[in-house]
């Protein structure tokens, strides 16, 4: 076992547990609108809610949409990060700050830019918008087609563009899910933390996991798609599910009685 699951299991009032939402908690699927959590998601989250001291979700989905895909409102205590931690959900309250003001421009642009590219999709999240290319015949070329127009729009607008799983998306600076995991961690006391991932915007979480200095665990949730170094590797949002069942299960052997 790594030190930082002991870490978490021998006084988990001290552990975060943060968790990205598609290819982590849900099954990545071709549109976007259809992803939900996994079956047994809603079930584990409420139960580790009940055993460790924080469980926080660090998506780039608006953080409304994930509460909506994820059932999340039913998890007692948990923190939704959205928007790579520019909005935050708690007990039902979502703040978040005014939209960037080059998101107009983005509107304005970002059709003319895919309208050669049969099957690429413009995803408007209403503080980012971005394009996917999984449902095109050659997904990976018509991503590596919008890298240059997509960046030069992003230099235009005053936005960053952010990579993923044939997507790009166009989100403002400054915020990413390792800035606003490292926030959590501080704002929460942790003793420990486990954060999971599948792709590459997990990246900083993963490295504020390192950086925070406390005993930590990186997961990543695995697949044909992506390989990147972690601690653990599991095989997709069902072995993350699996991970989190275990490690409820642990400390409930654990609790006294
Ligand atoms: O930070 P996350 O919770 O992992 O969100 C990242 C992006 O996820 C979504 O796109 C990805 O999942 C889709 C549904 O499975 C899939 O069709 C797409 O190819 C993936 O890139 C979401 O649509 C984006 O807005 C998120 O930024």
């Amino acid at each position: 076992m790594t030190e930082g699951l002991e870490a978490i299991l021998d006084d988990p009032a001290g552990a975060v547990i943060g968790l990205d939402f598609d290819g982590t908690l849900a099954p990545i699927v071709p549109d976007p609108e259809a992803a939900r959590i996994h079956p047994a998601g809603p079930g584990v989250l409420a139960r580790l809610g009940d055993l460790v001291g924080s469980l926080v979700v660090v998506t780039g989905r608006p953080a409304g949409t994930a509460v909506e895909y994820g059932s999340l409102a039913r998890v007692p205590g948990l923190v939704v990060l959205g928007h790579y931690g520019l909005e935050r959900w708690e007990a039902g309250r979502l703040t978040a700050p005014p939209p960037h003001p080059g998101l107009d421009l983005v509107r304005a642009e970002l059709p003319r830019l895919v309208a050669g590219l049969a099957g690429a999709r413009i995803e408007d999240k209403g503080r980012s918008v971005a394009v996917h290319t999984r449902r095109a015949s050659a997904p990976q070329a018509a991503l590596d087609a919008l890298r240059e127009p997509v960046g030069a729009l992003a230099a235009a607008t005053g936005l960053a563009v952010e990579p993923g799983k044939f997507v790009l998306e166009l989100r403002p600076p400054g915020m990413d899910k390792g800035v606003a995991l490292g926030a959590f961690l501080e704002e929460r006391s942790a003793r420990s933390v486990l954060f999971a991932g599948d792709d590459l915007g997990d990246l900083a979480a993963f490295a504020a996991v390192r950086a925070s200095g406390l005993p930590g665990v990186t997961v990543f949730s695995g697949s044909a798609e992506l390989s990147v170094e972690a601690d653990l590797v599991v095989d997709g949002p069902s072995g993350v599910v699996g991970l989190l069942g275990s490690i409820a299960d642990a400390l409930s052997a654990r609790r006294p009685v």
